[in-house]
């Protein structure tokens, strides 16, 4: 449907009703306002007017190119012909409003979450169990205790076990860096910094490297070690545990976590992939000697 500034041939008394900003004239005429155009009074306003530039800024490409191109296949309201594959893109789509809302909820959420954030907080006087349980999570303990039972190890088969798990562990830490390095998400701003052994990368919260260490970890020795049932339920209380006092310490987000143990427990599969068999292990202790 043209619009009333078309109808009236552009600019002429048209007997409609005055648009809301623009209303009648000095000099007595109507003056519609256009859906593609602002009228040049108004855009002198705006101009000195940061929260307007700022509107301006974010409008949509719809309507800020709607006034000049000649490549358009759609007529707007204002006659202006608008390109159909930009009016595309001002329709947000479900999977950015989806991510929005998740990402808002898992801010809200851990910021509630993080009890034991420092010695002042809600649940403050736990802080010094949830950093024990940080300590289980972390990559030296694991590390050292997987070294030294390979150096301690007198059958192949507990050789080949304790090797994979080292490489696991290292596979672990890399691969862990390179997603922190690409996708660079802070830590919440209510975290005390104030974790021993950290990386560079450790300033940066996705995912969280306990959570994958936690969950690769968890299978592995629910795979590999002979567990009775109380033992193994033990193992994943541990893992979940872990996960659960990254949010509690204000270390991560929510989702830090659960990427975390999705990505370990995807790891894992990684790591029986690039398993290391024993004739493997033979020939690099073969070139070892
Ligand atoms: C120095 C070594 C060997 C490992 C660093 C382990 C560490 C501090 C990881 C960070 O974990 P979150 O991402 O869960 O905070």
């Amino acid at each position: 449907m043209p619009s009333p500034k078309a109808r009236s041939g552009g600019g002429g008394r048209s007997g409609s009703v005055p648009a809301g900003g623009g209303g009648a004239g000095g000099n007595g005429r109507y003056e519609f306002m256009s859906l593609t155009r602002t009228p040049s009074h108004l855009l002198q306003r705006q101009g000195s007017d940061p929260t307007s530039a700022r509107l301006r800024a974010s409008e949509s490409p719809c309507r800020r190119r709607g006034s000049g191109s000649s490549s358009a296949s759609t007529s707007s309201a204002g006659g202006q012909p608008v390109p159909e594959e930009d009016c595309m893109r001002l329709n947000p789509s479900t999977l950015g409003i989806a991510l929005s809302s998740l990402l808002a909820v898992d801010l809200w959420l851990s910021k509630r979450l993080g009890v034991c954030a420092c010695e002042d907080a809600s649940w403050g006087s736990v802080r010094p169990l949830m950093k024990l349980v940080e300590v289980s999570g972390h990559g030296i303990p694991w590390l050292l205790g997987a070294a030294y039972c390979l150096y301690k190890s007198d059958s192949a088969a507990g050789q080949e076990v304790t090797l994979n798990l080292l490489m696991a562990l290292l596979l672990d830490l890399v691969l862990v860096g390179v997603v922190k390095a690409l996708v660079r998400r802070r830590r919440p701003a209510h975290n005390r910094m104030d974790m021993f052994a950290t990386f560079s990368v450790d300033r940066y919260s996705f995912p969280s490297g306990h959570a994958t260490r936690a969950a690769m970890c968890a299978r592995f020795l629910l795979a590999h070690l002979v567990l009775a049932a109380p033992l193994r339920v033990l193992v994943l209380l541990w893992a979940a545990f872990v996960g659960l006092s990254r949010v509690l310490l204000g270390r991560h987000n929510v989702t830090d976590v659960a990427f975390g143990f999705f990505m370990g427990y995807f790891q894992y599969n990684l790591v029986e992939a690039l398993w290391l068999s024993p004739v493997v292990l033979q020939s690099m202790m073969g070139q070892l000697e």
